[in-house]
């Protein structure tokens, strides 16, 4: 593909600035870094041949741009240690801990000046397929609240789109954009359903990797993946939607195809978590960020199924093929009609992620502690508020979902223009009001 100038699409010289940017934030810094840490610096900054400009890249394409620039020495699974600082995943388990562990949705994002700061100079999708920019994001809001409980891999749910080879842009102030989103059944013959997944995401394994290596143990590392209905929204959409009338139109017009596009999806996505996992991930989450635009019924046929496939067969394959079981956590979002949470508390997932639709005392008693551990929920746009008020918020949330079996974290992600001193405060909140609860309890017993 021609390198392109046209509105709207990274030009060869926002790559070149891009790149240049990462010299001069990484030169020094990354030459020295790559003898101690297992960073190979290969003509970073030279374009493969024949690259398409970032952000928009075909698969075979990206997997080429992310070795042409720097490799990672991946670490093997086996030689990582544990974490010291292990609550989220013991929460996760159902095993006991003596404070509840917490941390955000979209913790590694916009609201953090030191992210906007790097975005400023790299497009989006580069800053993913750059494990060194990738990974210092991933890091940075645990630099900034040390007493986080965990770090997200910094990345993008439309990374798989990407591999099946339809072009994503990330258009500031609009947010993804398929320029050729898939229209009618016929367009499925345009997807590669068997990509390639080391060529076309071998840069997110690296991310995971080098992250495992970065954050020495402090906290466990999360990898995620959009759903399959999730995907298959924006695919078809062209982008984010408020009706979501095409994606359902193909539910009802085209059941089959669907059903055709959304195993495939599945069956990508089950590859690519379990090859998280090889490359270091400890924790897996499922987005179905969309699951809310399904009533019921078209839940029941296009959503729940395959939600359920990729955590039976993940682990499945991850026992298969003698890497750590992790735990699986699910965010159907708005997803909590009648009998949905108790079926998700009864499939394979460790954990069920909440919207703040519900109340924590509802959620709490609809999901058997024996079941089910549960994450969430407060509404984003609390952290607008005071960090007093957002105290209190906390601790409500707290007593409403139990300190066991319970991740505290928003109902959905931080939003661009939060003040990330009220994240802090949330963080704060959830740590010492659930510090004291379990100990009144304690001493009570
Ligand atoms: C920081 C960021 C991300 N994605 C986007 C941004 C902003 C990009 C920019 O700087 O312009 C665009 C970006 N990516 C997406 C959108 C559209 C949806 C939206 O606006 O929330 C945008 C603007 C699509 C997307 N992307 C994601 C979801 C699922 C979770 C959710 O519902 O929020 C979805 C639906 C997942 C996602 N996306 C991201 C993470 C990183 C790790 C973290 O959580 O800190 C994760 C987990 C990172």
């Amino acid at each position: 593909m021609a390198p392109s100038s046209d509105a709207g699409q990274t030009s060869w010289a926002s790559l070149t600035l891009a790149v240049g940017v990462g010299a001069v934030l990484g030169a020094a810094a990354a030459v020295a870094a790559a003898k101690t840490s297992g960073v190979e610096i290969s003509e970073f900054g030279k374009a493969p041949k024949g690259a398409a400009t970032a952000g928009r890249l075909k698969p075979d394409e990206s997997g080429a741009m992310a070795a042409g620039r720097r490799k990672v020495k991946r670490v093997p699974v086996e030689d990582f240690p544990p974490a010291k600082n292990d609550l989220l995943l013991r929460a996760a388990r159902g095993e006991e801990t003596e404070r509840v562990p917490v941390w955000m949705h979209r913790q590694a994002g916009r609201y953090l000046p030191e992210f906007r700061e790097l975005r400023k100079h790299a497009d989006f999708f580069t800053m993913c397929q750059d494990p060194e920019l990738a990974t210092e994001v991933t890091l940075q809001p645990l630099e900034r609240f040390p007493t986080l409980d965990a770090v997200i891999v910094f990345s993008d749910i439309l990374v798989i789109p990407q591999a099946m080879g339809m072009e994503v842009q990330m258009v500031p102030g609009r947010g993804p954009v398929f320029p050729d989103r898939l229209v009618d059944p016929a367009d499925l013959d345009r997807l590669n359903f068997k990509p390639d997944m080391e060529k076309t995401l071998g840069y997110v394994y690296d991310v995971v990797n080098l992250t495992r290596q970065r954050v020495k143990a402090r906290v466990p590392v999360i990898g995620f993946s959009g759903a399959p209905f999730t995907l298959m929204g924006y695919m078809i959409e062209g982008g984010g939607s408020k009706t979501m009338s095409k994606v359902k139109a193909w539910l009802y017009c085209h059941p089959e195809a669907s059903k055709k596009l959304l195993q495939a999806l599945t069956d990508i996505i089950i590859e690519y978590l379990v090859g998280k996992v090889r490359a270091g991930a400890q924790l897996l989450e499922v987005f179905e960020s969309s699951g809310g635009d399904l009533g019921p019924e078209l839940y029941d046929e296009f959503s729940h199924p395959y939600l359920c496939q990729i955590a039976t067969k993940v682990k499945a394959e991850l026992r298969a093929q003698g890497l750590p079981e992790v735990p699986m956590t699910v965010f159907a979002r708005n997803v909590r009609h009648e009998g949905a949470l108790e079926k998700l508390a009864d499939s394979e997932y460790d954990t069920l992620s909440l919207d703040w639709n519900i109340l924590p005392e509802v959620a709490r008693r609809r999901v058997s502690i024996k079941k089910a551990s549960l994450q969430g929920n407060l509404d984003p746009c609390a952290l607008y508020a005071s960090p007093d008020r957002i105290r209190a918020l906390v601790q409500d949330m707290v007593k409403g979902f139990g300190t066991q079996r319970y991740i505290a974290n928003l109902g959905h992600g931080m939003l661009p223009d939060h003040d990330p001193e009220h994240a802090h405060a949330l963080i704060l909140a959830v740590q010492e009001v659930s510090a004291e609860m379990n100990k009144k309890t304690s001493q009570a017993n």
